[in-house]
């Protein structure tokens, strides 16, 4: 075990020099910097609190979480303070940047075998770490897996991480919608029973098919089509054809990780004893086949954002809106994405499935068929014929109106513009060993509250607000990361920047600054001319939004059930609307009743379910439960998707049918057991 360094990083801006920009992500721009008092090179990370599109909680979670954890591969924190607008978090430098950066690179293909092993063996040690004290990390992906200058490999970002000790509202952020789509686990996206460490095995599975064809299973997908298709499709894995150079045991384990059922799948701790990582190697070995000869991180970072941008300008000029350059956000890995449904509907409805142009596409290094076999479906199986077959990939119609399915488990993105909290970050090791030293014998929860009191005992003394206001005075504003260009593309969340006020979560309503409006573009300029029409938003509408969680927020719609009225969808936000909102157009108003009609037909089937369940846990016969249901089925489906429903539920009624023939006769068979053993005493007794 790596033993915390006795080093003593400052909490102040003016002792770091910063260098080269070497990552980016959603709300961070990543730097080399070297750290003047120790002579050291460190990474720091800049959180951009004014543009964060994390919240309170989310951004002091990752921190708290990076400075109390102590594993060789877990990255950790060594300070982290607030400089001017920006929240710094002073890490040790991985100089070879992360696995994906890496693939795009030089291994566009993906890794060889034994590097993957070593990789995965090293991500899972970390898993096992983090699980057994209780947290989930709910972002494992190749970007997030680090490697440094000797080959060592590091689990980094915990901005989405969330702790299974916690109750109350932490307990129901994990009923809310977090990762990256592609990798995400089904029980994350379905939100209806909330997830746990199993969501980190099936993301762990996914990186394991990212790390062996150098891009995850429907990356070239919006994020909508990613949860369909997870949601729908048999899960992804390593194709017996295509992937003839990968071993039967790596085809295993993955298999053992993407299996839809959490409670199916292997524990971290478990996996690991797995064979396949028989193969795995040293950190020596890694840095000799995966680093040597390539270019300092620095410059590599910089040639990749030059070749993104120039994917930019040809998608632009290829096709000529956002919509595509909204795609490259997400190819890029980015784990923020825009939930506003009518948005992702809208971008949809544009792709056809099977095929979207992208940038590998328009490379010319990977085809089709890749992704295909990603998804277990064969060329043959995508003729136009294939599309009316039921159990093909849903087609373009099935997939818009399972969109609408989707509706009650997506949550739009929350941004918590954050300028208020300046001062509330400030730690370092001695404040570490103020709250625990480390986890061991010490529980989260005890540790989140002891983090809570010395937040806020610093807030109420305004000790970091004193100290902070001395640093950012001497902070060149060119430190402070711009708004990143890249990101303007309709994943951005909608709401952004908006000035509205945030319901929910009391005091920190109160720290919210007002942020001018954004200057939207593409998709994003509906919700502006909506603003401009008065018409309400989901937020303005009393109670819709009642918490927000990290990048998310949960709507009403996420914790009770609808009455019929108030299911209207805002076709915006996916908020609920009131029909007699001012200014609405029969356009307007369609997608909300098309809604109104799905939302029936949903709540139709529940009411089905629900009478099934009662009636055979209250030990009722089949025969009332089936004609109360046929009378339900006698409703006559309008739509294709509700005639595939109806037939479901037929098939399903019949299977329940016969379940019940076969407990009774199971009953029978039991009893008449029971009457041959009480004879067998009177029989003893005879003798
Ligand atoms: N300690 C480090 N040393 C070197 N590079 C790093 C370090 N930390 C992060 N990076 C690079 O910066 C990139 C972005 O960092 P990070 O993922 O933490 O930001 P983020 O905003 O949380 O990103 P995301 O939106 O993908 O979650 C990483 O993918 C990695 O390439």
């Amino acid at each position: 075990m790596e033993h915390i360094s006795e080093k003593r990083f400052p909490c102040n801006a003016k002792d770091y020099r910063l260098y080269e920009e070497v990552g980016e992500g959603v709300s961070a721009t990543v730097y080399r910097a070297l750290c003047i008092p120790l002579n050291e090179i460190v990474a720091i990370k800049a959180l951009d609190l004014e543009k964060c599109n994390n919240d309170f909680d989310g951004i002091r979670r990752e921190v708290q979480t990076m400075i109390l954890i102590d594993h060789p591969n877990v990255l950790r924190a060594h300070c982290s303070f607030t400089a001017d607008h920006s929240l710094w978090v002073v890490m040790p430098y991985m100089a070879g940047g992360s696995c994906l950066h890496i693939m795009k690179s030089a291994f566009p293909e993906g890794f060889e075998e034994p590097v993957i092993a070593t990789l995965l063996r090293e991500t899972l040690k970390a898993l096992v770490y983090l699980h057994a004290h209780g947290h989930i990390h709910r972002d494992v992906k190749a970007g997030n897996i680090l490697i440094d200058s000797n080959g060592a490999v590091k689990l980094a970002d915990f901005g989405v991480s969330a702790c299974m000790f916690d109750t109350g509202d932490r307990q129901r952020s994990r009923n809310t919608f977090v990762g990256t789509p592609c990798w995400m686990a089904p029980e994350v996206m379905h939100q209806l029973h909330g997830y746990d460490f199993k969501a980190d095995i099936w993301s762990f599975g996914i990186t394991a098919l990212e790390l062996a064809h150098g891009h995850a299973p429907f990356s070239r997908y919006p994020p909508m089509k990613v949860l369909l298709m997870t949601l729908q499709n048999a899960p992804p894995g390593l194709d017996y054809e295509r992937d003839r150079r990968f071993s039967k045991s790596f085809r295993e384990l993955v298999a053992d990780c993407l299996v839809k059922d959490p409670k199916k799948r292997p524990t971290s701790e478990k996996l690991l004893k797995h064979h396949f990582f028989k193969q795995a190697r040293s950190y020596d070995y890694l840095a000799h086949a995966i680093l040597r000869g390539l270019p300092p991180l620095g410059e590599r970072f910089r040639i990749l954002k030059a070749q993104e941008a120039d994917l930019l300008v040809q998608n632009n000029a290829l096709y000529g809106d956002q919509e595509h350059l909204s795609q490259q956000e997400y190819i890029r890995g980015i784990s923020a994405w825009n939930f506003n449904l009518d948005d992702i509907k809208s971008r949809a409805a544009l792709i056809r499935d099977y095929d979207l142009p992208t940038a590998e596409d328009l490379n010319g290094s990977r085809n089709l068929r890749d992704e295909y076999d990603d998804v277990g479906i064969t060329a043959e199986g995508l003729s136009p014929e294939r599309a009316n077959d039921s159990n093909a990939a849903p087609s373009q119609e099935d997939g818009f109106n399972d969109l609408h399915d989707l509706e009650n488990s997506l949550a739009s993105f929350p941004i918590k513009p954050l300028q208020a909290l300046k001062g509330c970050f400030d730690i370092g090791e001695d404040d570490e060993g103020a709250t625990s030293p480390n986890w061991k014998g010490t529980s989260a929860l005890d540790i989140e509250q002891q983090f809570l009191t010395k937040t806020s005992l610093d807030q109420a003394t305004g000790k970091n607000e004193g100290e902070n206001s001395g640093r950012s005075s001497s902070l060149p504003r060119h430190v402070v990361p711009e708004h990143k260009k890249f990101l303007s593309g309709s994943l951005i969340p909608d709401n952004s920047f908006s000035s509205k006020k945030v319901i929910g979560e009391g005091d920190r309503d109160s720290l919210q600054p007002k942020i001018p409006e954004r200057n939207y573009s593409g998709p994003l300029s509906y919700r502006q001319r909506r603003d401009t029409n008065s018409l309400p938003s989901a937020e303005d509408t009393s109670g819709a939004v009642i918490q927000r969680k990290g990048r998310f927020k949960v709507t009403s719609a996420d914790l009770s059930p609808k009455g019929p009225m108030n299911n209207l969808f805002s076709s915006v936000s996916g908020g609920p609307v009131s029909p007699t909102t001012p200014n609405f157009t029969a356009a307007s108003l369609l997608p909300s009743l098309q809604c109104v009609l799905q939302q029936n037909t949903m709540q139709r089937e529940e009411i089905i379910r629900l009478i099934k369940y009662v009636e055979e846990t209250s030990g009722k016969l089949a025969e009332s439960a089936e004609a109360r249901n046929n009378d339900l089925l006698q409703i006559t489906p309008s739509s294709t998707r509700e005639r595939e429903l109806h037939s479901q539920m037929i098939l399903l009624q019949q299977r329940i049918g016969s379940l019940v023939e076969e407990l009774q006769r199971q009953k029978l068979k039991n009893a008449q057991l029971e009457k041959q053993l009480n004879s067998l005493p009177s029989k003893d007794g005879r003798m």
